[in-house]
């Protein structure tokens, strides 16, 4: 038996989208197997009725395929589906590092990411990485057609998830096609500045750089409420803030100190705007961990 702790992750950071992700230090997916002649699986915690069992329709059940790793497979959900904080990648990520253990595939963590990838096709049509990359190899990442990278980095970082539901399938539909040449270069200068501002963990420059004019007014306008709770979050000492993943979570860089005042007021910007949400006070964290053998 193998248990494995898989993080929730926040991909795109404004300006890298469907490129930069990071690991968050909480919430978190715990993922159970034990090799068995059929697969099976059950899942319990946040949202887990929300969460398809049969091994085809949960992201799970891709990665068993190609591993080929029949196993037993316990769910228990810490991070809530359809959030915008990689839910669906923490349990893949997780079962991927669980299973290559379980039967001794001997893959490298690299290894893992197109694997757990291909759970992601199943919920979202499109195997991304930039969910099960962080989740799988910690820290910041930066996933292009030939690979991941990934840096270790200390930024702090406020999440706040709305109780509604934004799944990335729909969200996709919204992303624009095409981009002029002005936003093109915004783009690459923001994400540029963040890249530069994780490897010297400075939540200014992260912050400045989490800016995107192509994708994110879109998907804002799937979040009832953002404007406000966007600038509630820079009123409070947020250094950026953007919508995380596909959302609804919309998350804040900030210095340390400033955690507990965002969080604040994030959420009482959703409740003014008549809804009810959690806050998070993360940082970037580690990778999926093992806890048992
Ligand atoms: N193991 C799983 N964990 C969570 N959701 C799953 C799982 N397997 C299948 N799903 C389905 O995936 C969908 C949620 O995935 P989706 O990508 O929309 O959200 P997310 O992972 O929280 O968001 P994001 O990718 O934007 O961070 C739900 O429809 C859920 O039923
Ligand atoms: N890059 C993907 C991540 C989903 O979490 C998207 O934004 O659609």
């Amino acid at each position: 038996m193998v248990t494995v702790r898989a993080p929730a992750t926040s991909a795109n950071l404004g300006s890298g989208f469907d490129v930069f992700g990071v690991a968050l230090s909480r919430p978190a997916d715990v993922i159970t197997v034990e090799r068995a002649d059929r697969t099976t699986i059950e899942v319990t915690g946040v949202g887990a009725q929300y969460i398809p069992e049969d091994p085809d329709s949960n992201t799970v059940g891709a990665v068993v395929d190609a591993l080929d790793a029949p196993a037993r497979i316990h769910i228990d959900k810490g991070v809530r589906p359809a959030s915008g904080l990689g839910s669906s990648a923490a349990s893949a990520a997780g079962a991927a590092v669980a299973l290559n253990e379980l039967y001794d595939r001997g893959l490298s963590r690299h290894e893992l990411v197109p694997v757990a990838a291909e759970g992601e096709a199943v919920v979202s049509g499109v195997a991304h990485s930039d969910n099960v990359a962080p989740s799988i190899l910690g820290g910041f990442t930066v996933t292009a057609a030939d690979g991941t990278t990934a840096v270790d980095a200390d930024v702090p970082l406020v999440v706040c998830l709305p109780d509604v539901a934004v799944s990335t399938r729909d969200a996709r539909r919204v992303v624009p096609e095409t981009a002029s040449m002005d936003d093109l270069v915004a783009t690459v200068g923001n994400a540029a500045t963040l890249a530069v501002g994780m490897c010297r963990s400075d939540p200014d420059l992260v912050g400045s750089g989490m800016c995107d004019p192509v994708v994110t007014p879109e998907r804002a306008r799937l979040i009832t409420g953002y404007d406000d709770v966007r600038e509630a979050a820079f009123d409070a000492g947020a250094t950026g803030v953007t919508v995380s993943g596909a959302g609804p979570a919309i998350i804040a860089a900030c210095h340390d100190d400033r955690r507990q005042a965002i969080a604040a007021s994030m959420l009482d910007a959703f409740a003014a705007a008549g809804i009810e949400a959690r806050a998070y006070q993360t940082k970037i964290g580690r990778g999926a961990t093992i806890l048992e053998e």
